[in-house]
């Protein structure tokens, strides 16, 4: 299988300013030398905590993101820096956490949905509204929604919403930053399964990132945990889950919600010790001036490599 996305040794770095001048004093190291594979049509999800670095990744592979240092390969040509083509920004598309903040409040679906076709396309009124109606179906809203305002519709139905106007260009790749985390959990799942039936029926490739690893376990082929701007560890999801190495990953195993973890395996174990095994061992983890250390690569998607710890 081919990959269509390929980040290599992407660093991103923040500058901190400060001072009378307003000179860059130091860097915030958001992203300090991730690398990852993405095979065509399939999904892999980015997990960490808040501030790991996911945005920051998903933002530097569609454009909104100076890259410090790295290359990116979207389809096996480099889209970083100044190869960034229209073509790219049409094929690659990103899904907000929030759908409220993310949609144009004072705009009605049909508006939302068609912006991106109306942008690249010229199409007549009625074309427009054919199309917009085909992608209101395949997320499963009704035609009636086609001159609703966001704000009358639940938070599940506006994601929905958010997808239509993402894949209306047809697009390869999506990225998909924690869209259910602002949804209720009771309609997480349903979200959740929503986007892996697109993403099947479309053949989508995507990076989903997400903070709760129970959320990626079963639309993810592949999973990757970021910490302090690294990946830590990086596996298939059969892997993270039944033999997790990092103890970040175990921690992150522990931390789904209980009526998770029971049916995530029984037989791991982990959630008791877990805790007490990451507060012990986990200094043994970091580097010498207290930063994770690299990838502990189980899997295949990323070759290189990479200094297991031992
Ligand atoms: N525009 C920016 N300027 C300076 N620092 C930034 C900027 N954006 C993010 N950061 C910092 O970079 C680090 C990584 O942030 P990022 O948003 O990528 O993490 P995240 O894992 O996606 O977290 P969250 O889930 O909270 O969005 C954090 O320390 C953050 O404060």
């Amino acid at each position: 299988m081919n990959n269509l996305l390929e980040i290599n040794n992407l660093k991103v770095y923040y500058p901190i300013k400060g001072g009378f001048f307003n000179t860059v004093k130091d860097h915030v190291k958001a992203v300090d030398g991730v690398s990852l594979n993405i095979p065509q049509g399939t999904t892999y999800g980015l997990v960490g905590e808040s501030g790991s670095g996911k945005t920051t990744t998903g933002k530097a592979v569609i454009g909104l993101n100076h890259i410090t240092e790295g290359e990116i390969l979207f389809d096996g040509k480099a889209i970083s820096g100044s190869g960034k083509s229209v073509e790219n920004s049409k094929e690659i598309q990103m899904i907000f956490q929030d759908p409220y903040s993310s949609l144009n409040v004072r705009k009605r679906v049909f508006d939302i949905v068609s912006e991106p076709i109306r942008n690249y396309h010229k199409r007549t009124k009625d074309e427009l509204i054919a199309e917009v109606l085909d992608l209101l179906q395949k997320v499963g809203l009704p035609p009636g929604s086609l001159y609703k305002y966001p704000h009358e519709f639940s938070g599940g139905q506006r994601q929905r919403i958010g997808v239509a106007r993402a894949i209306a260009l047809n697009p390869k790749l999506i990225i998909a930053d924690e869209p259910v985390s602002a949804l209720d959990v009771s309609v997480q799942a349903q979200v959740l399964n929503f986007m892996q039936d697109i993403q099947e029926e479309l053949d989508l490739t995507m990076l989903f990132i997400a903070h709760d690893l129970g959320v990626v376990r079963h639309m993810c082929q592949h999973i990757g945990i970021m910490y302090q701007g690294r990946l830590v560890e990086e596996g298939t999801a059969e892997d993270i889950f039944s033999n997790p190495q990092h103890l970040y990953t175990k921690r992150l195993i522990a931390a789904i919600p209980d009526t998770n973890v029971d049916k995530i395996d029984e037989n791991l174990h982990i959630r008791q010790s877990v805790k007490e095994e990451y507060d012990q061992h986990f200094h043994e983890y970091l580097d010498e001036d207290g930063r994770a250390l690299p990838l502990i690569n189980i899997s295949a998607t990323h070759k290189a490599a990479l200094p297991a710890k031992g």
